[in-house]
């Protein structure tokens, strides 16, 4: 596996490839600061063309935007690693380039999109539908049947109760509690979860 991105992010993610006894191949990072990632030196930025194809690619950075834009840029395949503790119903799909940390649970019949990052001890209930790039961050809560549109974050400790529609690019802030549906772009704090601002729109062609 290839690893691109040598934040604390990636570290985590190495960490999981490593129980899973995954050999990692190489790391990479665009950022000439970045040296060292665990065990692993930086190889520079990621050239695909350089590399054999067997091998599969993990984008290893926690920001939504940064990590699509990563991911259309690359003609490769992408791996996942799920952490063993991780809870996972047969019922449910994890696309390809989601990590999967540990304590994480997805209930029955959910769908995780490409290059999503379900964060440490997060829960997702049953039906539920997350897009591409979205970010669940450590022990938030999804209840049955919410749908989470792509590049979204919902917050370290935050829940959102059943049925809900979250949009895409949303940031829902730490510890807020979701109880209504939540437009395109906003960003939502509080308990209950009121609207603050808007993110800047991402385009589709990002
Ligand atoms: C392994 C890992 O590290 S995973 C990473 C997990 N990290 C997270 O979950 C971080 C989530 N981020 C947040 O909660 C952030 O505070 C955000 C994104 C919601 C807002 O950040 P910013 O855009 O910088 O907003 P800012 O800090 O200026 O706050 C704006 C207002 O919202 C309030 N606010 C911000 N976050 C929250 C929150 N989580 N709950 C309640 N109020 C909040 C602020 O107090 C401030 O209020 P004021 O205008 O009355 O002073």
């Amino acid at each position: 596996m290839y690893l691109i991105g040598a934040s604390g992010h990636g570290k985590v993610i190495a960490e999981i490839l490593e129980n899973n006894g995954a050999t990692i191949s190489g790391v990479f990072d665009d950022d000439p600061a970045r040296q060292q990632l665990l065990d692993y030196p930086v190889l520079g930025p990621f050239d695909a063309a350089k590399y054999p194809k067997d091998k599969q690619v993990i984008i290893s950075i926690g920001n939504n935007r940064i990590r699509k834009k990563k991911a259309r840029e690359l003609d490769t395949s992408f791996g996942t690693a799920i952490h063993p503790s991780a809870n996972i119903s047969a019922r449910s799909r994890v696309g390809e380039g989601s990590v999967i940390m540990a304590g994480v649970s997805i209930n029955c019949n959910s769908v995780i999109g490409k290059h999503n990052i379900l964060n440490t001890n997060c829960s997702i209930d049953h039906d539920c539908v997350l897009g591409d790039f979205v970010h669940v961050s450590p022990n938030a809560a999804l209840a049955g049947n919410v749908r989470i549109g792509e590049g979204t974050q919902i917050g370290i400790g935050a829940c959102v109760i059943q049925g809900l529609i979250i949009g895409k690019w949303v940031t829902i802030g730490a510890g807020t509690v979701v109880i209504t549906d939540v437009p395109d772009h906003a960003v939502i704090v509080g308990n209950p979860g009121r609207i603050i601002k808007y993110n800047q729109a991402v385009p589709d062609t990002l």
